[in-house]
């Protein structure tokens, strides 16, 4: 009785604080298509995380019903100030005095303002909010990682993605990070006098954040000002790139999963605001939600996997011609979807955004020679990338784990290229695709300031070949080393398939190069090159072709 009545308790709050939004700054959150990108990993997806985003002029009441049903309402205070920036809607029989007045254009000044401060990120509106970022440099990381400077400068770029406007940055060498506020006390005073300085209203870290540091450092900066991790804002800006219903779904469960381990700290603001009437309370309404959580993360995952199926049988029926998969993988930005453009007139957005592709997107490349191959764009990977967030994108996985060749794309003309290619191969290490081939692709050769020195060191190795996607320079010579490492890493084969693996027939259409099929009275005979592993899963019908060969 007491678990239906916390999960009506908050349902009741999610509405007041709709309502409460309608009123106030949030207003502008709720009614356009797109909430602000950083609240919205906290306003979209469960009622309860609302509890995030209470501004400080709002109060909470705790009363107990007849029914023992336990309902939580929020009034607004109005003994305290509103904080500068809200816009306060005045109720209508308001008393029109000078002050008031004034207080109005005030207010109508700020909500203009606010209103300029909508931008257009991914085809959404969102709010631009101002953003301070912070890093932590440990001593003794390796020297080939990115240095604390250059990942600063990604976090920013990663910030202009999701919408945000950064006004200032800071970092900090420590042996290790401080349990509670991960950086020292000495710096989260600097970062708090930048705060009130420029106005900033979201701190982002650079590292992911444990829930009770998090919690710590919202307190420590104040009520209004928001603080989050990169994997937040990656998540924030994987939420406003999906475009079909499958990544809607993944970012969904990626940001659930997320949010989890954090739920505790709403609920202690909670305590906090009620004058720590409801002590205890707050522990058992993080055990409702963590249940309510976990069954919307239950119902998510079940979808996801009905979503797939469907995928799967599309993707099965699609491909009846034997082609070989080819996939394309590399750090965002290095020119993926550029080159799937460029060699199949896909098109695929291709812009110099991180994070510009989430979904793979599967197209048929033609050789001069009468040769084809299917060529997949994935999504881009990141340093820092926590590898829950790369299985969440299990679509891009099962594409790259299919494939017959990974190609890696890398963008040369980088200053960090080949801290890129690192990162690139840690996450790839952290996959189960070590079995799969691979080819190096130099990419933007165009815009390398030495091009003639990198094509000499790419002749000096025999898995690289260099190319400008965009111009299309080095395009032909990039097909045919395609085709070469497809031969080169499969294995000749003669087998005959019994009809009840018609699946596995399908794989080897898709992975393998098949040049011959017969249907026979004992089942399919096949001639092709298929990849090692498929060879050794054909080993049994091997031999039996054998035996039973005319
Ligand atoms: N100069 C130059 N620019 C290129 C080349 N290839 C791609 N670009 C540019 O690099 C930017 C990123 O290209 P995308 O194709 O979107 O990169 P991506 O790897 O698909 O990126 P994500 O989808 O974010 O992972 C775009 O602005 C492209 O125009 C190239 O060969 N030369
Ligand atoms: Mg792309």
């Amino acid at each position: 009785m007491r678990t239906c009545a916390c999960l009506h308790a908050s349902l009741i709050l999610h509405s007041s604080l709709q309502f409460q939004f309608q009123q106030q700054r949030y207003r502008h959150y709720l009614n356009l298509p797109s909430f602000s990108p950083i609240r919205s990993l906290f306003l979209s997806h469960t009622p309860t995380t609302s509890l995030n985003v209470i501004p400080r002029d709002i109060e909470v009441e705790l009363s107990s019903s007849d029914s023992n049903d336990v309902v939580l309402s929020i009034n607004e205070n109005p003994t305290i100030e509103p904080h500068s920036e809200l816009e306060q809607v005045p109720p209508s029989n308001e008393v029109k005095s000078t002050k008031h007045k004034k207080k109005k254009e005030q207010n109508d000044d700020n909500s203009t303002n606010l209103d300029n401060r909508f931008k257009l990120r991914n085809g959404k509106q969102v709010f631009e909010e101002k953003a301070y970022l912070v890093g932590v440099e440990r001593k003794g990381d390796v020297r080939d990682s990115f240095g604390i400077e250059e990942s600063l400068s990604e976090l920013e770029q990663l910030a202009d993605t999701a919408g945000l406007l950064v006004v200032g940055s800071t970092y900090q060498k420590l042996a290790s990070p401080n349990p509670k506020t991960y950086i020292g006390s000495g710096k989260v005073s600097e970062i708090k006098s930048a705060i009130n300085a420029l106005d900033v209203e979201t701190v982002i870290f650079d590292d992911e954040l444990s829930a009770g540091q998090l919690r710590n450092l919202e307190k420590i900066f104040g009520g209004d000002v928001r603080v989050c991790d990169r994997t937040a804002l990656i998540l924030d800006i994987f939420n406003q790139r999906a475009a079909t219903h499958e990544a809607s779904l993944q970012v969904s469960l990626a940001q659930m999963e997320y949010q989890l381990p954090r739920l505790t700290k709403m609920w202690t603001h909670l305590e906090r605001q009620s004058g720590g009437q409801v002590k205890g309370m707050g522990e058992k309404q993080i055990e409702v939600d963590k249940r309510i959580l976990r069954n919307q993360i239950g119902v998510l995952k079940k979808e996801l996997e009905s979503v797939r199926k469907h995928r799967k049988q599309y993707r099965n029926r699609r491909i009846s011609v034997p082609v070989p998969v080819v996939s394309l993988v590399g750090y965002t930005n290095a020119g993926k979807s550029t080159l799937l453009n460029q060699l199949t007139g896909a098109d695929v957005l291709a812009e110099d955004k991180l994070f510009a592709t989430l979904d793979p997107t599967t197209r048929r490349v033609q050789m001069k020679n009468g040769k084809e191959f299917l060529l997949t764009d994935t999504v881009g990977f990141i340093q820092k990338l926590p590898t829950t967030l790369v299985a969440a994108f299990r679509a891009t996985l099962e594409e790259i784990s299919e494939s017959s060749l990974m190609v890696h794309v890398v963008d040369i003309s980088h200053p960090l290229a080949e801290q890129q290619i690192n990162a690139v191969e840690k996450v790839l290490s952290e996959l189960d695709v070590s079995s799969i081939p691979r080819l190096m692709v130099w990419n933007k050769i165009d815009n390398a300031s030495d091009p003639q020195k990198i094509r000499l060191e790419a002749e000096k190795r025999d898995d690289v070949v260099c190319i400008s996607a965009l111009s299309g320079d080095g395009l032909p010579e990039f097909c045919n080393a395609v085709q070469d490492q497809l031969k080169d890493s499969m294995v000749w084969v003669e087998a005959l398939l019994p009809f009840e693996n018609g699946d596995l027939l399908s794989t080897i259409h898709q992975v393998g190069m098949v040049e011959k099929t017969e249907y026979t009275e004992q089942g399919t005979y096949i001639k092709a090159h298929v990849p090692l592993r498929f060879a050794r899963l054909l080993t049994p019908m091997r031999q039996l072709c054998v035996s039973l060969r005319p």
